[in-house]
């Protein structure tokens, strides 16, 4: 007997079967597919994988890879990466609207879970949301840094700094040398004289491991976390946030000893360092009754962090490109020395008064921060609300990359931009130009760089005192060996791997 019932069950079983899979399949290829459909008027860009996005092609050098696509699709473009809608600006007429002209609009930061973990909650500077919290410790940590580290003061501080340096240079004097250690150790003391009114050996072990332990970071997390663009992925078993905050707790708990000795000799009628300003500020709003809650403990454990953090690897790092730039180009390294020669002579220390006399250095300078762009990208930024934009739309919260880079290497701007030239920086009469239209190292408007000024005041002093009394050049049989090479993979920035040369005493 045909069992025409069993068959019809099982044919109309099969059917069932493959309608839910089709559909299930077509739900699924939908919900992935909207994945990356662009928000309404959102800017142009690749199109990406459904899920993932354009994730996959910010593998290496991320401002590279945005040179490419604006190629491909203009200076506005945007994309996505994961969960996140980012949009990149590129050259300087779109950025320069977005920080200076709609600063609020692009004031925000993105709520990356690496982020997160790094500042304790945002409770500091760099990487806290656009609010009256974060005003508020700007403009405290503004005012320290302006009692502390400008003029005089940082002139002194920095110069009590440098008989450590020369004691270790004289020891390493005809040998090969990794400067890394020796001007991480020189920036370290500064900061920490700045930060907490101490002093350190330049052979301190905790230096060398606080040096090693922000490696690590930029060696494991350069490109950030899969959580930061997938949020289901902090639940995954992976070692990511877990690794990040084992590295923070290291790193913050050897600030953590300075804070709290500081703490110990706090003496409100003797402020003489930006940590005791911090915890005047506290007591001061305590004693007037006001409310304390952006003003804790750890607020201001985070603001000197940001401070000592930032203060110490960007300054580091763009003078270990600069004596890698000078042994490369031992010409320029001669013009700067006759400049410095004539002007300041052998006798006396470089000042902060000397700044505007020394115009091929300065310009030196200058074109060591345009041709390293340490920073390419700035720190990610947000926007607070719905902003019209380059004739786009772009929604309250998405994530905006602001590449510098583009600018400091755009040729419509500068003449060989591939070219390590200090006459970038300078005008026809050899007055330096020091503020050219397509340059911009330290970011500008509300979220431009706290320490700008600090910054160009430690550079000039530190890196005019090292051209007066020392040489740099290759090791001799290593003339040809490039040392201008970048490390890879990472979005930590425009890094350079790890050098020797040889610096010696003038005679
Ligand atoms: C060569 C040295 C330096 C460079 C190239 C540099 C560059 C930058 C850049 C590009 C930004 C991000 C701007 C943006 O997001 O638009 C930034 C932010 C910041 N920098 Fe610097 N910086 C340097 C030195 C310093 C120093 C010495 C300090 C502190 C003493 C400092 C503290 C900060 C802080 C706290 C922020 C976050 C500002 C905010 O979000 O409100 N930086 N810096």
């Amino acid at each position: 007997m045909i069992d025409l019932l069993g068959a019809g069950e099982s044919g109309f079983g099969q059917f069932n079967a493959l309608t839910i899979t089709a559909t299930l399949g077509m739900v699924t290829a939908t919900l992935a597919l909207w994945t990356i459909v662009r928000p309404k008027r959102f800017p142009p860009g690749p199109r990406g994988l459904p899920i993932v996005g354009s994730i996959y092609s910010i593998n290496d050098s991320p401002e590279v890879v945005f040179g490419e696509w604006a190629k491909k699709y203009g200076d506005i473009f945007g994309f996505k990466a994961g969960e996140r809608w980012i949009v990149v600006l590129n050259r300087q007429a779109l950025i320069k609207e977005a920080v200076l002209k709609q600063s609020v609009g692009f004031a925000d930061r993105p709520d990356f879970l690496s982020l997160d973990i790094f500042s304790d909650g945002f409770k500091d500077i760099a990487f806290s949301p656009y609010s009256e919290t974060w005003k508020l410790h700007r403009k405290l940590a503004h005012s320290a840094l302006r009692h502390f580290a400008t003029g005089k003061p940082l002139q002194d501080l920095i110069s009590s700094v440098y008989p450590k340096v020369e004691k270790k240079l004289a020891m390493t004097e005809g040998q090969p040398i990794d400067p890394k250690v020796l001007i991480t150790l020189l920036m370290y003391n500064v900061l920490a004289q700045m930060c907490f009114g101490r002093s350190y050996e330049l052979e301190d072990p905790n230096v060398a491991q606080w040096m090693n332990t922000n490696d690590e970071i930029n060696e494991h997390l350069g490109l950030g976390l899969a959580a930061d663009f997938f949020s289901w992925a902090k639940y995954l078993p992976t070692n990511g946030p877990w690794m990040l905050k084992e590295l923070q707790e290291r790193l913050w708990g050897f600030l953590r000893l300075q804070v709290d000795e500081t703490r110990e000799h706090y003496d409100p009628e003797n402020i003489n360092n930006v940590y005791s300003l911090l915890l005047k500020a506290q007591e001061d709003a305590r004693k007037e009754g006001e409310n304390v809650d952006k003003l804790t403990d750890t607020h201001i454990f985070q603001t000197i962090a940001d401070i000592f953090t930032a203060g110490i690897l960007t300054t580091v790092e763009t003078l270990y490109w600069a004596m890698a730039l000078l042994a490369t180009y031992p010409e320029i390294q001669a013009k700067i020395r006759v400049e410095i020669d004539d002007v300041i002579g052998r006798d006396r220390l470089p000042t902060i008064n000397d700044r505007g006399k020394l115009p091929y250095t300065e310009a030196s300078l200058y074109e060591v921060l345009r041709y390293s762009s340490i920073v390419p990208n700035a720190l990610p930024h947000a926007t607070t609300r719905d902003t019209e934009f380059g004739g786009y739309h772009i929604p309250k919260g998405t994530t905006v990359i602001i590449n510098t880079y583009s600018m400091h290497y755009d040729p419509q701007e500068w003449d060989q931009p591939d070219k390590f030239l200090p006459e970038h920086f300078m005008d026809g009469s050899g007055t330096v130009r020091d503020h050219p239209p397509s340059f911009l190292p330290f970011g500008a408007g509300r979220r431009g760089c706290l320490g700008e000024a600090v910054a160009k005041a430690d550079l000039f002093l530190i890196f005019t005192w090292f051209m007066q009394n020392y040489t740099f050049s290759k090791v001799p049989g290593k003339e040809s060996e490039e040392i201008l090479k970048m490390i890879p993979q990472t979005a930590s920035g425009r890094l350079l791997l790890s050098y020797e040369i040889m610096i010696n005493k003038r005679d």
